[in-house]
């Protein structure tokens, strides 16, 4: 019997497949499988949702008869294979990059690099600001300024403590019944807050990037975990790598929201904002209508500079 089933895990040639009754099997694809206009070296991926049918009842296996269309994926060049993409997860709701404005400090270009690459995977964002309890008044009014800012782009904030609790309700019901890839430099709390929001899940401290911290070579491995029904956050190795992917100059300013709404009234259509006469992004700029910030990380990203940590 054909059953649907959601992808929560891959281990190379295994999936661990969740049918609707949150019973886990673990499966095989059948078979070769093409996806239209795609060279990848994984056919499936964690998100992915898919058509499966129970091979042996004891041995809990099962056999991938066919996958849904993605909603969206996210995908990054094959280490192995450079002509081929790889996909690190599919059908994502959401992102949520985890920043702290100290202890770590999260710069403000590894924020917008994140947001660029989410809007090119078309993925909706929010920035979470962890670690409010240790903020001093400046430190909270600086980061209330960095939040309108966002927010005033189009991206919605929230200050949370996972320690004190504050701000931790909200952050459930941002996850609830979503898919959310959870984002964050290494100590910004991601374990503390999921731990938080579900207790019973009881992640280490440390598990949820234990595969990101690995590198790029263990791409295979990506996982979901359940944190109450329909609620999955997803961790994916390589995601703090998540770097402006094939991505052509002229093509960055779309991914900036708030450049993207001024490009047609730049002079010359294949403006790249940098020093051309009539730029409607640098005016803005020297309005303050598009913040320094924004356009310094804007500058980097198009000169290949790497600003990720
Ligand atoms: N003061 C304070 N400390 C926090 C808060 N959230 C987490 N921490 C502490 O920060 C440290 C790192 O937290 P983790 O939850 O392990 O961070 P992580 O993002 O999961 O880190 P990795 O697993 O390395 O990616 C721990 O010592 C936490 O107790 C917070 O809101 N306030
Ligand atoms: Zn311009």
């Amino acid at each position: 019997m054909l059953q649907k089933g959601l992808v929560i895990r891959s281990t190379g040639s295994w999936y661990d497949i969740r049918n609707e009754d949150g019973h886990v099997y673990q499966g095989r694809l059948k078979g070769k499988f093409k996806i239209k206009g795609l060279k990848v070296t994984n056919p499936i991926a964690v998100g992915d949702r898919v058509q499966f049918e129970v091979e042996d009842v004891t041995e809990n296996t099962a056999v991938i008869l066919d996958i849904d269309p993605r909603e969206n994926y996210i995908i990054r060049q094959s280490v192995h294979k450079t002509a081929h993409g790889h996909i690190l997860a599919a059908n994502i709701d959401q992102a949520v990059m985890l920043a702290t404005l100290t202890l770590p400090r999260t710069s403000l270009g590894f924020i917008d690099r994140f947001l660029v690459t989410a809007e090119a995977f078309r993925i909706p964002t929010t920035v979470v600001f962890n670690k409010t309890d240790i903020l001093n008044d400046e430190g909270l009014g600086y980061q209330q300024e960095i939040m309108d800012m966002y927010e005033s782009i189009g991206y919605s904030c929230l200050a949370t403590s996972a320690t004190e609790g504050d701000g931790v309700e909200a952050f459930r019901q941002l996850l609830d019944h979503k898919i959310t890839l959870l984002s964050g430099h290494s100590g910004v709390g991601k374990s503390s807050l999921v731990n938080a929001v579900a207790p019973g899940l009881n992640l280490r401290t440390n598990e949820v990037s234990t595969f990101a911290n690995k590198g790029v070579h263990t791409t295979t491995f990506a996982e979901m975990f359940e944190l109450a029904p329909e609620t999955f956050i997803i961790d994916t190795p390589g995601i703090k790598e998540l770097g402006l992917v094939d991505m052509a100059k002229e093509e960055i300013s779309h991914y900036f929201p708030e450049m993207r709404d001024r490009l047609n009234q730049c002079r010359f259509n294949n403006c790249l904002h940098v020093n051309e006469p009539g730029c409607a992004v640098k005016e803005a700029v020297g309005e303050g209508n598009i913040a320094e910030s924004r356009y310094m990380s804007y500058l980097s990203m198009l000169d290949g500079g790497d600003n990720r940590r």
